[in-house]
C-alpha cells in the first residue's frame, strides 16, 4: 500500500515529510484552495511560470511527486509538471476521458516520460465508483474520495466493495489518525493506497510530523494483524 501525503506547500515542511516512510508528496495547484502552491508569473507570458524561488529543493529520489488539478487548462498542467518535476498527475475536476488522453500525449514523452495520470472524483454512491468504465484504459490509477459515514464508522470503506475495475485506485477525503487500523486491514484487489491531508496539519499546507509517524505506524500495525488474521484463515 502506497501513503501519499497532499497539500504541502513549505520547504522545512517538505524535507521532514520525505523523511517519514511515505511514498509520494502532492502539490495543490488549484488556486482557490488554501494549499495553492503558487508560480511566478511569466512577463506578459512570453516566457513560462516559474516555482517559488524556495521551492527550488532537491528532489528526494525514494519519494515520488504529485500535482493535483481541477479543470485546469493543458498548458499551465505541463508546466507545472516541468518545474516541480512531477511524477504523477491527479485530475480532480470534471475533465474528461479525452482530456487524460490529450494530457498524456503532451507530456509523455517529451515532457516527462512515463507520468501517471489519475483520475479523480468523489464517490458518494454505487454509481459514482461505476465511473470508472469512462475511463478504463485512459488513466494509470483512480482517486476515490469517500464521504464520512455514520458517527462511529468514520469512514464508508462499504463501497469500495461496488468496485469491479481492473485499475488501482487510491483513497482520500477526511482520513484521520484514528482510521489507520481499519485502512490497514483494508483487503481489495486494487486498493493501492491512502492520500492524507486535513486531518494532519498544524495549519492548512502545513503537516503534523508526529501525527502522520504515529498514523503509518498503526497503519503497520494494521496491516500486519490483517495478514497474520489471513493467514491463520488459509490454514
Ligand atoms: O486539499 C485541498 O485544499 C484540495 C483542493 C482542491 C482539490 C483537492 C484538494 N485536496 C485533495 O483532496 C484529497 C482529500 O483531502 P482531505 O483529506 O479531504 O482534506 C487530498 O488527498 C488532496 O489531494
Amino acid at each position: 500500500m502506497i501513503v501519499e501525503v497532499c497539500g504541502l506547500r513549505e520547504p522545512e515542511n517538505i524535507r521532514a515529510v520525505e523523511q517519514l516512510a511515505v511514498d509520494r508528496i502532492g502539490f495543490i495547484f488549484h488556486p482557490r484552495s488554501p494549499r495553492y502552491l503558487p508560480m511566478i508569473p511569466s512577463s506578459a507570458g512570453i516566457i513560462p511560470d516559474r516555482p517559488v524561488a524556495d521551492m527550488n529543493i532537491p528532489r528526494s529520489s525514494r519519494v515520488s511527486r504529485l500535482g493535483v488539478f481541477m479543470d485546469e487548462m493543458p498548458q499551465n498542467i505541463v508546466t507545472r509538471v516541468y518545474n516541480y518535476r512531477l511524477d504523477a498527475v491527479r485530475l480532480q475536476g470534471t475533465e474528461t476521458r479525452e482530456a487524460c488522453e490529450n494530457l498524456r500525449r503532451t507530456l509523455d514523452p517529451d515532457i516527462r516520460p512515463g507520468i501517471a495520470i489519475i483520475k479523480g472524483w468523489t464517490v458518494r454512491t454505487v454509481a459514482d465508483i461505476r465511473r470508472w468504465k469512462d475511463y478504463e484504459g485512459a488513466v494509470d490509477a483512480f482517486f476515490f474520495h469517500l464521504p464520512m459515514a455514520t458517527a462511529g464508522d468514520r469512514l464508508d470503506l462499504g463501497l469500495l466493495e461496488a468496485y469491479d475495475g481492473n485499475i488501482p485506485f487510491i483513497i482520500g477525503g477526511d482520513i484521520a489518525p484514528e482510521d489507520a487500523s481499519r485502512l490497514g486491514g483494508l483487503r481489495h484487489p486494487m486498493f493501492m493506497g491512502v492520500s492524507l491531508n486535513t486531518h494532519f496539519e498544524t495549519a492548512a499546507g502545513i503537516k503534523d510530523i508526529e501525527k502522520l509517524q504515529s498514523f503509518l505506524e498503526r497503519l503497520r500495525d494494521g496491516r500486519q494483524t490483517e495478514n497474520h488474521r489471513h493467514a491463520d484463515c488459509h490454514h
